[in-house]
C-alpha cells in the first residue's frame, strides 16, 4: 500500500506535466486577459467615477458563458480599489455570485459584510436586513459597487424585487452617505426580457456585451496560462490548437477550452507520459462532455427527463417522431402518477433539450402527409440513462421495457 502511495505522491510532486495546475483553475484571475482589452476599457471607463467619489452608472453586461465577463469585472475592479487606495478614496466592492448565494437575504449579508456590517446566518427577515444595511450605508460615505453575477438566476427563482430595491437604494439614503452602484451580469440574453422596465433601464445605464472568442483568440488566451502552468515542452502547439479549436467549435467558452486542457494534462500526468498529446486532449473531451451530460440531465424538471424517457423508449438510439414521443410521453407519466403537460409544452421541452445539445430535433418532409419533427439522441446514451436513473420513478419506468429495435430506417422513409 505504501509504495502504491509513495509513487502517486512522486508522481505528482516531480510531475513532468504541471508546473502550478491552479492556473488553470476557473477561479484564477490572471495577470493578463489577451482579446478583453476593448472590454476592459469600457468597463474601466464606467467604474473609474468612483476615484472622484462619483457613483458610476449601474451596468449590465452581458456574453454568452466563458466570454470572461468574471474575470474582466474583478480584474477591473482590484485595479480599482488599488488605485483609490493610492488617491486616498473610499471604494469597495461587494462580489455576489448569485448562483450560489440564491436567496435576497444571503446577497443582502454579503453586501453588508463587504462594509463590516455582520448579519447572522438566520433570524432576520429580509426586510430587517435590507434596513440595517441602508442604515449602516447611511452612516458611511465613498463608494461601494456591488457586482450581481449570474444575477438572472436569483431573479428567475426570487422575482426581481431585490434588482429593484438595490437600484433605489440610492434614494433612501441622505445626502453625503455611500453611494451605491449595481453591475449585474448574465449570460442569458433573454433576461432583459423578464426584467420590469423600471429596474431594465436602471440597471442597464450602461451596457457591455462581451463577443465569444475565435479559435486564434482562444490559442493565445491557453498560451498565456499554459506558460505557467505547464512545465517547459509539456504542451506543444498542437495541443493547444486543438483545445482552441475544439472549444471555439462550440462558442468561443475559455473555461471549456481551459477545462480541456487541463483535464488533458491530468490525464497525462496520471498515465506518466512525458508530455500531453491531442489523443490526451479527445479523451478530455468525451469525459468534460459526460459530465457536461450528465448535469444537465440530472438537473432538468420533471417533464423534461420524462420526454427524454420517452426518447428513449420510443427510439432507442434511433429516431422517433413527435407524435409518437407524444404518446409515450403519457404513458410514462401516468405510470408515474403525474399529469402529463400538453403537447406544445412537450414541443417547447425539445426545443430546449435540442439547445442544450441533449436532443436533436430535425424537420422533414414527408410528402402529401405534411412536415413532422426526427427526435434523436444527440448526447451518449449511457449517460443520459445513468443521469435519469437518479430518479428511482424513472429507474423503475428504465427497467420496465425492453428498448425498441432501432428506427433508422424512418429517416430513409421520411426522406431525409
Ligand atoms: N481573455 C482571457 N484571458 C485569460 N483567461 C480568460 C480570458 N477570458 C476568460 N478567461 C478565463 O476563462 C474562464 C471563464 O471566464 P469567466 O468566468 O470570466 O467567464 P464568464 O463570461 O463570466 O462566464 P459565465 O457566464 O459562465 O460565468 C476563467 O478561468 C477566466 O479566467
Amino acid at each position: 500500500m505504501e509504495d502504491i502511495l509513495d509513487e502517486i505522491f512522486e508522481r505528482v510532486v516531480e510531475s513532468r506535466i504541471f508546473r502550478n495546475r491552479d492556473i488553470l483553475s476557473p477561479d484564477y484571475i490572471p495577470e493578463k486577459l489577451p482579446h478583453r482589452e476593448n472590454e476592459i476599457r469600457k468597463v474601466g471607463s464606467v467604474l473609474a467615477q468612483a476615484l472622484k467619489n462619483s457613483r458610476p452608472n449601474n451596468l449590465f453586461i452581458y456574453g454568452l458563458t466563458g466570454t470572461g465577463k468574471t474575470a474582466v469585472t474583478l480584474y477591473v475592479l482590484r485595479r480599482l480599489e488599488a488605485k483609490a487606495r493610492q488617491l486616498g478614496v473610499d471604494v469597495r466592492y461587494a462580489y455576489v455570485n448569485t448562483r450560489q448565494r440564491d436567496t435576497p437575504y444571503k446577497v443582502l449579508a454579503d453586501i453588508a459584510s463587504s462594509i463590516g456590517l455582520r448579519v447572522p446566518f438566520t433570524g432576520l427577515s429580509t426586510a430587517e436586513v435590507y434596513t440595517r444595511l441602508v442604515r449602516a450605508l447611511s452612516r458611511r460615505s465613498g463608494v461601494l459597487i456591488v457586482v450581481l453575477d449570474e444575477v438572472d438566476w436569483l431573479v428567475r427563482r426570487k422575482g426581481d424585487d431585490i434588482l429593484y430595491k438595490l437600484t433605489r437604494i440610492g434614494y433612501e439614503l441622505p445626502a453625503g452617505s455611500t453611494k451605491v452602484s449595481i453591475v449585474g451580469i448574465t449570460n442569458d440574453v433573454k433576461f432583459v426580457e423578464m426584467l420590469d422596465a423600471r429596474v431594465r433601464s436602471s440597471l442597464g445605464e450602461e451596457e457591455v456585451v462581451f463577443p465569444p472568442y475565435n479559435a486564434e483568440q482562444l490559442r493565445d488566451i491557453l498560451w498565456e496560462r499554459a506558460r505557467e502552468a505547464f512545465q517547459p515542452g509539456a504542451v506543444d502547439e498542437a495541443v493547444i490548437s486543438y483545445c482552441a479549436a475544439l472549444a471555439a467549435r462550440e462558442h468561443g467558452d475559455a473555461r471549456r477550452a481551459l477545462d480541456l486542457l487541463r483535464v488533458a494534462g491530468e490525464m497525462a500526468e496520471r498515465e506518466n507520459a512525458p508530455r500531453v498529446t491531442v489523443e490526451h486532449v479527445k479523451k478530455a473531451w468525451m469525459q468534460l462532455e459526460r459530465d457536461r451530460v450528465y448535469e444537465v440531465v440530472s438537473t432538468l424538471p420533471l417533464h423534461a427527463r420524462l420526454v427524454l424517457l420517452a426518447v428513449i423508449k420510443a427510439a432507442g438510439t434511433g429516431y422517433t417522431t413527435t407524435g409518437e414521443l407524444y404518446t409515450v410521453y403519457r404513458e410514462l407519466a401516468s405510470r408515474i402518477g403525474v399529469e402529463s403537460v400538453t403537447q406544445r409544452r412537450i414541443s417547447d421541452i425539445i426545443n430546449e433539450l435540442d439547445m442544450l445539445g441533449i436532443l436533436s430535433a430535425r424537420v422533414v418532409s414527408r410528402g402529401r402527409y405534411g412536415k413532422t419533427r426526427m427526435i434523436s439522441l444527440a448526447a451518449d446514451p449511457g449517460t443520459i440513462i445513468e443521469a435519469l436513473a437518479r430518479d428511482t420513478r424513472l429507474r423503475q419506468l428504465l427497467e420496465d421495457a425492453p428498448l425498441p429495435p432501432k428506427r433508422e430506417q424512418l429517416i430513409g422513409s421520411a426522406g431525409a
